[in-house]
């Protein structure tokens, strides 16, 4: 696995205060959602924290699985569709949730299924962007984001070694 040039570690703390920050954004829309689609597994943090805050209670996944290292995606599966219902008129009215979008397959693939859907990810990288409809905030495509769920707490080195005599 090839490394990332840039790393952007995220808090539990600051993930919970920028999928707040997305549920504004959506909220500020007025618009009544059927259901949200959370896209599994990274997608699930965020739809929980955006439900509660919109007061949506119709949840829904799409599950789909990819091999992922930094720079390359392999083939995406499909694992489960959407219940057909929340297919009608092309997705409209339905909110879709995921943690991020980055080369934005995983998001053309649901968008497939939902054309008029709105898309909202937490972050966003720029080659992704134009796949999703609202996003928080952006980082540049050679950076890797690493969520809290992803980490635990580690030693760290002093930034200046050497200060042990
Ligand atoms: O825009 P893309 O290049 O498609 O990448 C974005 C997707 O990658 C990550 O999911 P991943 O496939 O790693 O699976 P996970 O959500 O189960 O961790 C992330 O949660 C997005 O769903
Ligand atoms: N971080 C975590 N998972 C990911 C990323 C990222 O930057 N890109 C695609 N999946
Ligand atoms: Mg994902």
């Amino acid at each position: 696995m090839s490394l990332p040039d840039k790393a952007f570690p995220v808090s539990w703390d600051q993930f919970h205060r920028d999928a707040r920050a997305l549920a504004w954004r959506v909220a500020g829309m007025q618009r009544e959602w059927r259901a949200m689609v959370a896209i599994t597994r990274g997608g699930l943090v965020p739809a929980a924290i955006i439900c509660r805050e919109l007061g949506i209670r119709m949840i829904e996944t799409v599950c789909i699985a990819s091999y992922h290292d930094y720079e390359e995606q392999g083939e995406l599966k499909v694992l489960k569709d959407v219940d057909p219902r929340l297919l009608e008129n092309e997705g409209d009215g339905i909110l879709v949730i995921d943690d991020l979008t980055d080369t934005g397959k995983t998001a053309a693939v649901v968008r497939a299924m939902m054309p008029k859907a709105h898309f909202a990810t937490v972050y966003a990288k720029p080659k992704g962007r134009p796949l999703i409809d609202t996003f928080v905030t952006e980082v540049s495509q050679d950076t890797w984001i690493y969520f809290p769920w992803d980490m635990g707490l580690t030693y760290q080195e002093p930034i200046t070694k050497g200060h042990r005599g």
